[in-house]
This record gives C-alpha cells, structure tokens and sequence, in this order.
C-alpha cells in the first residue's frame, strides 16, 4: 500500500528491499494481528492519504488558533464520512487514527464513553449513551485538578447532596480545586464525567463521578456558575497544541441526583449512601481500559520512528573507502546498528504485548460482568506496568532516533520532534509512570509475602512459585549459540525479576513499619517492578513465536528480534543480572556478542522490516522517511513551504535589519 502512496517514482530504497529474506505481507500480518486488519487498515490509512482535508504537512507552521480549528474541521470532516460511508467502530477507530492529530473526539471516545459504560446503570447508559454515539453531545473525563492528579483520593472538587432539592451542588472550594488538564475541556466538550467528593448527611464518601453538562447546546457557552477556559500552549510545535486541555471552576453549579454514576454506588432520594456489592476500585476502571490501549499507541509511535530512521539511515551516506569509493550508509555502522536495532525490535515487542494485554483486559471485564472480581488486581498491575514500561522506553527511543538521524531530524519535516512532542506525556498521563510502577510493586510485595505463606501465584506471576528454584539457580549458558535458546533467556530475566522482588521484601520488613520501608525503598521497588514487567514483554514475544506464523522467513525474522530484544536488555541491565547473581560476566559478554551477530542478521532486513508496519507517507509524516527514499528532494521541497520563505525579503528588514546594517556602515566609514 505505501508503494501506491509513493505513485511509482523510483525507488531508491529497491536494493534495501532486495535483499530481504522474508515475505513481507506475511509480517504485515504478524504485525497487525490478522490478514482482516491488514485489509482494514489499509483502507483506512488511503481515505485519509487521499483526502485534502486531513492534509497535515504545514501543521507546524499553523499559529495555535489555526491548529485548533483545523483540529474542529477534521473531526467534523471525520464524523461526516464515518456517517457517509457508514463505517464501523473498528474502521471508525482506525479513521481517527491516521488522521493522527490529537483532539476532543479522543476524549470523548476513549474516556467519557467508556467511563459511563463502565460507571453508569443501565438507565443512564441508555440516556447518555445514545447522546454521545451520535454527537449530540460532546465529552471528556474531567478528574485531575490544578493541585492533585496522581493521588485521586486527594481531589478537593465537591458533590454535595441537597435533598431539598434532590440536587447535587458541586463546587470548586479552592484554586486548587479547580479542573486542570481534561483534554477537549477548554473549548469544546458540551458534558463531561467530573470526579468529586461526595458528601451526603454531612459525611464525605470520597471520590465519585458525575455527569455534567457544561456548555449551552443551543450556543456553546458555559452554563451558569461553570467558568471555562484553555490551559495554554504546550511543549513542541503542532503536536499536543490541537487539543484544548481546559481549566474549570464550579460556583455551587446545581445538578439532578441521578446524574451522579450509579453503578458502583447510590444516594437514595433521602440522601442515603448505599454501596454496590462490586470493588470500589472500579471507579478507576476507565484509566485501566485506557492504559492498556496506550499500549498499542507506544508500539505504534515507537514503530513510526523506527521506520523513519532505517529508511533514512539507507539513504544517508557518510564517509567512505580512501580511495573515493562509495561513501558507507550510515545504517552500515555498528554504532547505528546497536542504537536503532533495539528499538526495531522493541516495537515488535510492544506490539505484540499490547495484542496479550487486549486479550487479558476483554477476559478480565468479561469476569467482572459474572462477579469474578479475582483478576482484578493482576489487570490493574498489567496495565500499569505495561503504560509505564512501554511510554519512557518510546519517548526515550523517539529522541534517540531524533540523533540516530543527525542534524536533519531536528528538522520538523522529519517528522520526530512532533513524534515526540506528542508522546512524551504518555509517560505523564493515565498515571504518571513511578506512580504507576510502584502500584506494580505493591502488587508484587504481596505476591511475594503470598508465596511464602504457601499461596501458588497464577497468571504473570506464576514464576514465583519455582521460588526453590529461581533464587538460586545459575544460568546455564556456556557458548554464545546457548543465547539462542528461549528457555535460557526466559530463565535468567524470571530469577532476576524474583530475586529484586525478595530483596526488596526482605528490606522493607527489617524497617519500623511496612510504609516506611515501602517508602525507603521505593527506587528499588520500581526497578523491581521494570524487572516484572520486562519478564512480561520478553515471555510474551516468545509465547507469540509458538503460534503458527505464516509467510517465508517471517518467524526466523521474529526469532532474531526477540533475541534483540531481550539481549539488549542483558546488556542495559547487566548490573541487575549480575547483582541478582543470575549471569557471570562471562555470560553477559557471550549475550552481548550473540547481539552482535544478530544485528549484522537483522541489517539487510532492516527496510523490510519497517516496511511491515504499513505506513502511508502521510502517516508517516516525515521527508526523512518517505517510502521512495527520496528524502534529499523531500526535504528541499519541505524547506520552501516555511511561512518565512513566503518573501524573499523577510518583515522586519525596513524596522530593524536595514537601519542597523545602515548604522555599521556609517559607522565604518567614519
Ligand atoms: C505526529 C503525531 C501527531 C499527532 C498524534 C495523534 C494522536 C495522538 C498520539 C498518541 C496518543 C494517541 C492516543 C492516546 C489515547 C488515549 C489517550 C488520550 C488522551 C489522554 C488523556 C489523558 C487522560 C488522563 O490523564 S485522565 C487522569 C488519569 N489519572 C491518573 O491516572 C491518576 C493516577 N492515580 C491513580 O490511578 C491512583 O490514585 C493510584 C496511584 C493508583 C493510587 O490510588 P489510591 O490512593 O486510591 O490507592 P491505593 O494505592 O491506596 O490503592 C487502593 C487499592 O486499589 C488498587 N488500585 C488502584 N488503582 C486501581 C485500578 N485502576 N484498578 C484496580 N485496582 C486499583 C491498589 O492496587 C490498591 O489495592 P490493594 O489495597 O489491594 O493494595
Ligand atoms: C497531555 C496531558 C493530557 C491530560 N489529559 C487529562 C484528561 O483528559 N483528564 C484528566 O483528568 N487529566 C488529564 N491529564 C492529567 C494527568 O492525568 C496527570 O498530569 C497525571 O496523572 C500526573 O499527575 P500530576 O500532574 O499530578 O503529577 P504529580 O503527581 O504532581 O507528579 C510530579 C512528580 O512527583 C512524582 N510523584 C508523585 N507522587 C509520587 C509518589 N507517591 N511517589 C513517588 N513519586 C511521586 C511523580 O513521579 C512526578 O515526577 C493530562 C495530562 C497531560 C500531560
């Protein structure tokens, strides 16, 4: 499909993609989940690609007045082919995606709509639902405030029942009280899902969501007592700027009783707190749906650089042989290799976890509709720690792609500083990423208690239980072919992971108290849980090599990128494996040099490789990484569309260039 996009020029990447060994759509397969969504997306990826609306090449270019009501004209121009074309949610989803420009319809389709699915009786899905489905009303998820966003519990925001009136008053009591960040809040949302405390019979219940309407739908402005406005400019040029992330304040702002989201917990017409037989952590239910879904967006943002800097690095010449032989590409280089190639293979890696997570997060809420709430925590955990684990390494491999391109990914055309722009704050929100990690760590510090008072842990921490054995087994790795077996790698990231676990456990229970310890502790705790939660990505690229994988050379190109992946983690972490005792140095050059030899495997793939993910030109978005390679042209051509070039002389000559250059002059002169 890229090849369509590229319209047939020629191909300066041929000889790159002559020298691959695999089937290529065979990989696209592996990499979307299934031949049907290599077709979907494909055709998803073209409308956008075809239509001039959601052109985006100028975008940096725009003032953030103009990049906003830009964002309002796609979303519009979406909505009306999604209805004209009468696209599913699936091809409706991925519609969103390629137009690939952040905006309230995010919000309001991944937050407010699955908060009231999950919150709201069935009575008030039914009511809001059947709004929201259709755009008659707009959402977002207003919960963090000017002065808490990681400890929900100390939001200031509150629900006070009146049942004089049988109304909630919610108010602001504070500065700090006052919403701050809802993406789509500043200037577009007509309703959102607002957390706040709720007191009822003079007793603060805690944190609840409520829905309220926020904005006239006859002219948009906010309703009485409710003061609105956007947040400000954000980090980067384009990127996060399209969303209107907003500030909120409430004044005693009086909504019916059963606006408040019922499913969890009631108030009674008397005023009366009644709580459902269901864990109150499902409040928190949106957040873990979203988190796991910022799995896939990682892998995806991640992939997007990746390919943007192979296909470069083909193309980019530097240096060469003393005799003016050809210059030497620069993806030649070992240095480059061992730079890029593990973030090729970490893409494939997140891919394919965040495809697992899917599975566990559809399997956990099918449990929690029959009452099985065992899988919740484990849930939360994964998802936790997966968001948390996946959103640095990408933000962190965006910048070094950004450096693996030199001086032309500085560039905007690029694509990368945008790329990075957009997604550095998935490291910040759903949870920032050390919050996040310590919840994974909490969970496993009670596995590890649980395991010695006799408990057999299940799921991702299965491997706990062969405690007998991970404490205090050595790898058995002796040559460098012995880092090709599955079972070797799996071994040594499992007696890692436990035996930081244990450490961490035995450390907190010599302190005064539990928190304490958990508190002294907490950097070991989170490298603990970075631990855990690369044992999951790593388990479950293997686990996905047992599967049937169709297409010539498709599985033997995995296998090389799963040894990638895990053995550049030996050697990023060596100080934990060799601490924990689970590799010798000898082990941990033998891995490194197994990395050697697959990165010279994976080197006349590496075009290939990108190619798989199946990007469009415009989604790619970048002169650097266009699919012809012609980036030289590319990046010239880019150049002129610069609002400064628009004179040849630029404004500001006759005020402030021409007099100053006149004065040294005449200065000179004298
Ligand atoms: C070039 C490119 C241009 C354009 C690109 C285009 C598109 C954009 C590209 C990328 C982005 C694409 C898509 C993005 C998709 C979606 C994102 C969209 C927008 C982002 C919008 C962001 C929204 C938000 O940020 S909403 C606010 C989120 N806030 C948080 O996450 C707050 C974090 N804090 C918490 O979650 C909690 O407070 C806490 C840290 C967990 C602590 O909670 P608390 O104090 O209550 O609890 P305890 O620690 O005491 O725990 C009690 C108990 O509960 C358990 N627990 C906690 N949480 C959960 C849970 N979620 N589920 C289950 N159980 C939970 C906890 O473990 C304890 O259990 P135990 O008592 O058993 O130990
Ligand atoms: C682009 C963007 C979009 C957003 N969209 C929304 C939205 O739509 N709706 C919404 O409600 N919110 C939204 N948010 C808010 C977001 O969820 C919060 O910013 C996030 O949860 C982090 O909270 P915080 O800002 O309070 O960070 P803080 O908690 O103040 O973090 C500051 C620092 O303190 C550290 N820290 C905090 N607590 C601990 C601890 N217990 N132990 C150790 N270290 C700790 C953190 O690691 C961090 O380094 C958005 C944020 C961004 C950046």
């Amino acid at each position: 499909m890229a090849a369509a996009d590229w319209g047939g020029k020629a191909d300066h990447l041929a000889g790159e993609r002559a020298t691959a060994q695999f089937d290529v759509d065979g990989m696209k397969v592996a990499w979307a989940g299934s031949r049907h969504a290599v077709e979907v997306a494909d055709r998803m990826a073209c409308l956008v690609a075809s239509d001039p609306v959601f052109r985006k090449d100028t975008r940096t270019m725009l003032s953030r007045k103009e990049l906003f009501k830009d964002t309002l004209k796609k979303a519009a121009h979406a909505w009306k082919r999604t209805v004209e074309l009468h696209l599913t949610e699936e091809e409706a989803n991925l519609l969103r995606l390629y137009i690939d420009q952040p905006g309230y319809v995010d919000l309001h389709w991944v937050m407010f709509v699955p908060a009231i699915k999950g919150q709201g009786t069935e009575e008030q899905q039914k009511k809001w639902l059947t709004m929201a489905y259709k755009f008659q009303i707009i959402g977002t998820y207003a919960q963090t405030e000017l002065g808490h966003g990681s400890n929900v519990q100390g939001l200031e925001t509150t629900a006070t029942f009146d049942p004089s009136t049988d109304e909630f008053i919610m108010h602001s009591p504070t500065l700090t009280s006052s919403k701050w960040w809802p993406g789509g809040l500043g200037k577009t949302s007509t309703h959102a899902v607002v957390y706040a405390r709720l007191i009822t019979e003079g007793k603060d219940y805690g944190i609840h969501g409520f829905i309220m309407q926020l904005r006239s739908l006859d002219d948009h402005s906010p309703l009485p007592g409710i003061t609105i406005g956007d947040i400000g400019g954000k980090f980067g040029s384009g990127a996060y700027n399209s969303m209107d992330n907003g500030v909120m304040r409430l004044d005693h702002v009086r909504i019916p009783r059963d606006q408040m989201l019922m499913r969890l917990a009631q108030v009674t017409r008397e005023g009366k707190y009644v709580h459902s037989d269901v864990p109150k952590q499902l409040l928190y239910g949106t957040m873990v749906y979203v988190r796991q879904t910022i799995v896939a967006d990682a892998s995806r943002a991640l992939s997007r650089a990746v390919c943007i800097a192979v296909r470069y690095g083909a193309i980019r010449k530097q240096f060469g042989s003393k005799a003016g032989g050809p210059e030497t590409q620069v993806l030649n280089y070992k240095t480059q290799q061992s730079r890029l190639f593990p973030f090729l293979a970490s893409a494939y890696a997140f891919r394919f976890v965040g495809q697992w997570l899917k599975w566990l997060y559809t399997d956990v809420t099918q449990k929690l509709e029959s009452k099985d709430f065992s899988t919740l925590p484990e849930a939360h955990a994964c998802t936790a720690g997966l968001k948390s684990v996946t959103t640095s390494a990408t933000a962190d491999a965006i910048e070094e792609c950004q450096k693996l391109c030199g001086g032309h990914g500085y560039l905007n055309s690029s694509g990368l500083p945008e790329l990075f722009a957009v997604n550095l704050p998935a490291c910040t929100y759903e949870g920032d990423n050390v919050v996040l990690l310590l919840q994974v760590a909490r969970f496993l510090m009670k596995t590890v208690s649980q395991v010695a008072s006799g408990k057999q842990p299940v799921g991702t921490t299965a491997y706990m239980g062969n405690i007998q054995h991970l404490m205090q087994c050595k790898s058995v790795v002796n040559t460098v072919e012995d880092w090709l077996n599955p079972a070797a790698i799996k071994e040594v990231f499992e007696a890692r992971a436990l035996r930081m676990a244990v450490n961490c456990a035995q450390n907190i229970s010599k302190a005064p108290s539990q928190e304490e310890g958990f508190s002294e502790l907490s950097p070991d705790l989170v490298e603990a849980a970075v631990a855990h939660v690369q044992l999951i990505i790593v388990t479950k690229f293997i686990e996905k090599l047992q599967e049937d994988i169709l297409g010539h050379g498709v599985k033997e190109q995995l296998q090389k990128l799963c040894g990638i992946y895990a053995l550049h983690l030996i050697h990023k972490h060596l100080g934990d494996f060799l601490s924990t005792g689970c590799v010798t140095a000898r082990q941990g050059s033998l891995a490194n040099e197994r990395l050697g030899k697959l990165y010279a495997q994976v080197r006349p793939n590496a075009v290939a490789l990108v190619d798989a993910f199946d990007y469009t030109d415009h989604y790619l978005g970048s002169a650097l990484g266009r699919y012809d390679g012609d980036v030289y042209s590319a990046l010239y051509k880019e150049a002129w569309k610069d609002p400064l070039n628009e004179t040849v002389v630029p404004d500001g000559y006759q005020e402030h260039l021409r007099p100053l250059l006149k004065q040294q002059l005449k200065l000179s002169r004298l």
